[in-house]
């Protein structure tokens, strides 16, 4: 789903190869619609909280606004020439950087700073001996191809950084405000190679503003959907998905067996480390979809209704929970990193405990909508339970 953010320029490609009359068809008004698609979103961004966009429009407006002071001549002049060289370097470098800090509050210091620091250092370009020697570092200046093929190295520029980028995005978990990153990067390199298009920067902008609104809803849709603290989706996806559920299926209701006493004894934390240990257990079985459906109470979705498969996956599932030894922490390790290094690997440290997980599970039947056949589980759950926990009823 993240990799949506990718569509505004993947689109943008395949305009620019195969059908370019139709980019320079559309007469949008320069530089409104640019300033009108940031503006958005920072709009939706503020709306929803979601200040670390901001610090990214800073970084598009400002090389916009560079790229409209300095490359509007022709490339062969001295000091466009020298500005052109350094544009993808810097772009690179600053886009990195803001890429891998932590992002700090907007409202403080700090985050006014990086603000302004954001916005403004695509403007050092415009000062001669800085772009000069920013510009040393780009491949065809290296490599003595400036003047013939200007686009390759960039191209080459683009090639290192994006090694370099994929490593980032991989080693801080991707996601769909990651993947925006990229492509604002992307799409701004990809102008600095198609730089003789018309209003190419416009282009680069607005694919960057749909990206970074793509990535803003893909952010929401998660907040409303997706669980915290297991990753799995949560009752109101579950909701939407038993509205429309298949005639061949199934539904499972599950729950931790004296998860109170668990809590009790172990402390929440434990209890916490338990539901996201159910919830990694859950996406690793194949056969249904699960979903946590509040508190210790998570339900399978099931797209078939064959009572023996049924009964095979959910045996899996408890039997995978029931025998999974969960490493508890050592609560009379000291808190000090050295002591608890002195302590941590003694014996006492490898306390393990595990958990069981009791499982009630119904077929849909004619007639059945969510409220009914999520009952008829929740009662089997309720049976299981009585009849001893660590166990699975399938009944209609
Ligand atoms: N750690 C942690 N505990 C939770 C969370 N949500 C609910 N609980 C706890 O889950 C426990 C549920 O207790 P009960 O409904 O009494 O059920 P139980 O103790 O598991 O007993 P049985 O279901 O009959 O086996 C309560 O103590 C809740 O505080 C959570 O997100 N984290």
């Amino acid at each position: 789903m993240s990799l949506v953010v990718f569509l505004p320029l993947v689109a943008w490609f395949i305009l620019g190869f195969f059908a370019p009359t139709i980019l320079t068809s559309v007469d949008l008004p320069v530089p409104e619609s640019v300033i009108a698609s940031l503006s958005l979103v920072l709009v939706v961004a503020g709306f929803f909280r979601q200040w670390q966009w901001f610090y990214w429009c800073a970084w598009t407006a400002g090389f916009y606004a560079v790229i409209q002071l300095g490359l509007q001549q022709p490339l062969s002049q001295q000091p466009v020439t020298v500005l052109y060289e350094a544009l993808p370097v810097w772009l690179s470098l600053t886009a990195l950087l803001l890429a891998l800090i932590k992002l700090p509050v907007l409202f403080s210091m700090n985050g006014f700073l990086l603000f302004i620091a954001a916005g403004l250092s695509p403007f050092l370009l415009l000062i001669e001996p800085f772009s000069g020697a920013v510009g040393l570092l780009n491949p065809s200046k290296m490599l003595s191809l400036a003047g013939e093929f200007p686009g390759v190295g960039t191209a080459l520029w683009m090639m290192a950084m994006g090694g370099v980028w994929a490593t980032t995005l991989l080693y801080r978990q991707a996601s769909a405000f990651r993947w925006s990153q990229l492509v604002a990067w992307l799409a701004l390199m990809v102008f600095v190679i198609g730089v003789k298009q018309t209003e190419a920067s416009m282009w680069a902008v607005l694919v960057v503003s749909v990206s970074f609104l793509l990535a803003l809803a893909d952010r929401m849709l998660k907040l409303a959907y997706i669980d915290e603290l297991t990753g799995l989706p949560q009752r109101r996806a579950l909701m939407s998905e038993l509205r429309y559920l298949r005639k061949r299926s199934a539904v499972c209701m599950l729950d931790v067996d004296h998860f109170k006493k668990f809590n009790d004894r172990y402390g929440h934390e434990v209890g916490d480390q338990v539901l996201r240990l159910l919830g990694s257990i859950l996406k690793s079985v194949s056969g249904f979809k699960a979903y946590r459906y509040g508190g210790e109470e998570f339900t399978l979705v099931f797209s078939n209704n064959n009572e023996e498969k049924l009964k095979d996956v959910l045996e899996t599932v408890r039997s995978k929970v029931a025998n999974y030894p969960l490493a508890l922490r050592d609560p009379s390790r000291p808190k000090k990193p050295q002591k608890g290094k002195e302590k941590r690997g003694k014996q006492s440290d490898k306390k393990t405990v595990k958990v069981t997980i009791s499982l009630g599970a119904t077929i849909k039947a004619p007639g059945d909508t969510p409220d009914s056949i999520l009952k008829r589980a929740d009662e089997n759950l309720y049976a299981a339970k009585k009849a001893g926990r660590n166990r699975v009823i399938l009944k209609n």
